[in-house]
């Protein structure tokens, strides 16, 4: 019998961590875990890494740096690492963890030591925007403007707490100073030259997201329609499992693909106003966290998809 491949999730406490492990436990693998009593002691963390194929980090960026850090002391028999948190997605030495990005990523990411899963925001925005810049249909300088709502489950346990607990705000727009931390990653991984602008917000729902970018279609090249759009996504994302594009919609409700690990894209085009608005629904903890990282997990051991 061969020996199911080891995964420790550093962070598996956490919303994360959790919907990671509930997701392996349709898989051929052996999860280790460190006494719940020393979740954050470096040397137990350490000891639970020595023991593991694959490290999945579930922590917030200082800690996820921190456990980088504590892998590497294991020289030669560090495990490989994959990262949920925004600390290493630009960085050099890094696979980015989004399998649909490019014809070649899935293998990237096989034969990667270090990937990095995607944001959730980012997800949506890349999903849309690079297939359009790759084929120049859009100029790489387009002035991007994103909208994004994301269910409060986003923002983690201590957001999870303030909704669940005190009841949050209906709905609130955020980052509104234009330095998301996303935004790094959307203007690299969308190979966008331009920096986008991207103008978040969480509603009072757990889990949902919805990611809209208004185009102006006589500024893209070609004098596309809103059908061209639809064609170049559909094609671009032909037979994958986990991206689908649909038809447009009048409306769209962020909350309709909770607990599922799809996305959905769509082009809502107005042929007389030569306007367009591309939408990506998805899961914020499902393709937007979890549901990605156990696309990584699968490709990385080379274990079938769940
Ligand atoms: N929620 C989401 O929608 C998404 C989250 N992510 C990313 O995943 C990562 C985790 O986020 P999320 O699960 O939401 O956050 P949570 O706050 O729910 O979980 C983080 C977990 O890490 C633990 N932790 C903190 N510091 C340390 C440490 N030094 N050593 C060991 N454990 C530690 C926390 O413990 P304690 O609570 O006791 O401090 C907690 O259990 C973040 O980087 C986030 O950006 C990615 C995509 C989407
Ligand atoms: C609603 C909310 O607060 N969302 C978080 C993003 C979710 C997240 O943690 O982002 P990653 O995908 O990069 O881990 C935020 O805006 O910071």
């Amino acid at each position: 019998m061969t020996q199911q491949p080891v995964i420790f999730i550093d962070g598996e406490a956490g919303t994360t961590g959790l919907g990671i492990r509930d997701r392996l436990s349709a898989l051929p693998v052996r999860i280790h875990s460190v006494d719940p009593a020393r979740r954050k002691d470096p040397a137990a963390r350490k000891d639970a890494m020595a023991e593991a194929d694959l490290v999945v980090l579930c922590l917030p960026d200082d800690a996820a740096r921190e456990a980088v850090t504590i892998a590497e002391t294991l020289g030669q028999n560090a495990p490989r690492i994959l990262d949920a948190s925004t600390a290493f997605r630009t960085a050099t030495g890094w696979v980015y963890g989004f399998p649909e990005l490019s014809p070649a990523q899935s293998e990237a990411i096989q034969g990667a030591p270090r990937v990095s899963n995607p944001g959730c925001y980012p997800t949506g925005a890349i999903a849309l925007l690079r297939p359009l810049i790759d084929a120049g249909i859009m100029e790489p300088h387009y002035p991007v403007c994103i909208n994004a709502v994301s269910g409060y489950s986003g923002g983690g346990r201590a957001m999870i707490e303030a909704h669940t607990r005190d009841g949050g705000p209906a709905f609130e727009l955020y980052g509104l100073g234009l330095e998301h931390k996303h935004v790094p990653e959307i203007h690299l991984h969308a190979g966008l030259t331009r920096r986008p602008v991207f103008v978040p917000s969480v509603g009072h729902f757990a889990q949902g997201m919805i990611v809209s970018i208004p185009l102006h279609l006589d500024d893209l090249n070609g004098g596309v329609t809103g059908d061209d759009l639809h064609t170049a996504l559909a094609g671009r994302y032909a037979g994958q499992d986990h991206v689908h594009v649909l038809s447009a919609e009048p409306k769209l409700s962020a909350e309709a693909l909770a607990g599922r690990d799809t996305m959905e894209l769509r082009v809502h085009g107005n042929p007389h106003s030569r306007q367009a608005v591309l939408t990506a629904r998805l899961d914020n903890l499902g393709k937007g966290a979890s549901g990605a990282a156990l696309q990584n997990i699968a490709l990385m051991l080379g274990l079938p998809q769940a």
